[in-house]
């Protein structure tokens, strides 16, 4: 796996031990006693044995003296990428979880997230979240903001500082009867959604970039998903929303929208299905939108924390799989009350479960399946995944270094345990404090750089 080719730039770090990772042919891939080189811009110089090391250190130019050995207990993982997560919502995680999607919105979400007009509580809030996400090993995120444009913008800066490779959205909305106070009408949600990219964009943020975000289709009229498909399109943009998660939201599009086919035909109709889009939930979509999907390349964010929380339903993976749809996983905090991928990959298997308990036929996903789609499935939805999602030569270095046996960690282990149990043990056992460190792009972000760790 080593690039023969002379590099281009100087190794920063190497580390050796064992690595764990994905491929588009293998759920799980491990590499044991591996060696594998970080140059000066981040990205994978190269993986090899490590018998190899002798060879490895002339052809790139490193000191074996300065290669960083892994414990016993330790393996390095690709980063989580989170699909889908709403920053504001952040402020209220882990409570309100007593009512459906439609009257959740009315009651709890708007009102809070009205509050982000207030750029100091903004700045307290999405500060907490981006540590939060990044020392639970979240190296990619994609955010919903609200609908401010200078607090969106203030999300984007945040993640850039702390090294968090970030999709962020200011949302769009201008159809709100419930809570009047947050909304747009439809030129101010167009106006600001193009201030907000272009004052993002000039940024020139090396990991952060602005996506096109209408909050979902009864949030927003016909001809504002129509300005927004435009919008995205002129600027070749990133687009997220929300997709069939809910039956009684399900039926409010039908009457809102009794021109369209289906759900999917809403945002198709309005190009806003691209193979930069992602839609969060899709629990009720039929086998045909699901062909829509593929056919566009748009992918699903599957969000089960939020869909069990909120009673919302349970998404058939295996069938979005054998529709070859991209699928990734979300924490959708606060609908899912933890921020922690961890969690998303728990409620993934439990919910995988659910469908076999229902229907025997039904063949629940592996662990190393959802560790995949944690890892390269979410660079893949998000089409990130020329830059991220597992350890191929030219990527860039996104990855999480794992103690399974971290001094006062959640793990007791008993046996002496080969990688693949490790990986399971940490998947379903662990947590923040077997994350020894986080590297987004090479560069090491957990622990944090800056010293306000709060
Ligand atoms: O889980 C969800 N969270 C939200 O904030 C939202 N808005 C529209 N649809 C939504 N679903
Ligand atoms: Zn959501």
């Amino acid at each position: 796996m080593a690039n023969p080719d002379k590099p281009s730039s100087a190794i920063a770090f190497v580390y050796r031990g064992t690595f764990v990772h994905s491929t588009q042919q293998t759920a799980l891939q491990v590499l044991e006693d591996a060696l594998l080189g970080v140059d000066t811009e981040g990205k994978i110089a190269f993986i090899g044995e490590g018998k190899q090391l002798e060879k490895l250190s002339k052809i790139f130019g490193f000191s074996t003296s300065e290669v960083t050995q892994l414990t016993e207990h330790e393996f390095v993982m690709p980063g989580l990428v989170d699909t889908h997560i709403h920053a504001c919502q952040y402020s209220y995680a882990g409570t309100a979880l007593d009512l459906p999607l439609l009257q959740w919105l009315n009651t709890y979400t708007f009102p809070v997230e009205s509050r982000f007009k207030d750029l100091e509580f903004a700045r307290q809030v999405y500060t907490r979240v981006v540590k939060r996400t990044l020392t639970n090993g979240t190296t990619t995120a994609c955010y919903f903001a609200s609908i401010h444009t200078d607090a969106s913008l203030l999300l984007g800066q945040i993640a850039n500082d702390l090294g968090q490779r970030a999709l962020v959205g200011k949302v769009c909305m201008d159809r709100n009867d419930f809570v009047k106070h947050y909304r747009e009408n439809i030129q101010e949600s167009q106006d600001e959604t193009c201030r907000f990219i272009e004052e993002f964009l000039n940024k020139k943020y090396p990991l952060a970039k602005p996506v096109v975000t209408p909050r979902f289709a009864p949030s927003c009229s016909g001809e504002l998903l129509e300005q927004l498909g435009e919008i995205a399109k002129n600027n070749n943009l990133h687009i997220q929303s929300h997709i069939s998660e809910n039956k009684e939201e399900v039926q409010l599009v039908k009457e809102l929208f009794p021109e369209s086919e289906s759900y999917t035909d809403v945002y198709h109709k309005y190009n806003l299905l691209t193979d930069k889009t992602v839609m969060a939930h899709g629990c009720y979509l039929s086998d045909k939108e699901l062909a829509v999907f593929r056919e566009t390349g748009a992918s699903l964010s599957h969000c089960p924390s939020s869909n069990f929380s909120l009673c919302s339903g349970v998404l058939n993976v295996r069938n979005v799989l054998q529709h070859k749809v991209k699928l990734g996983l979300g924490t959708d905090v606060a609908g899912g009350y933890s921020a922690s991928m961890l969690d998303a990959v728990r409620r993934t298997m439990d919910a995988s479960k659910v469908l076999t308990i229902q229907d025997p036929e039904h063949k629940a996903l592996t662990f190393e399946e959802v560790f995949r789609l944690a890892t390269l499935g979410g660079s893949q939805a998000l089409s990130l995944d020329d830059q991220t999602g597992n350890f191929e030569v030219g990527k860039d270095f996104d990855a999480l270094r794992v103690n399974v046996a971290a001094p006062g960690g959640p793990i007791d282990l008993i046996h002496s345990e080969g990688p693949k149990t490790l990986l399971e043990k940490f998947l379903n056992l662990g947590d923040d404090r077997n994350i020894v460190e986080v590297f987004v792009a090479g560069r090491r972000v957990v622990p944090f750089i800056e010293p306000t760790a709060e």
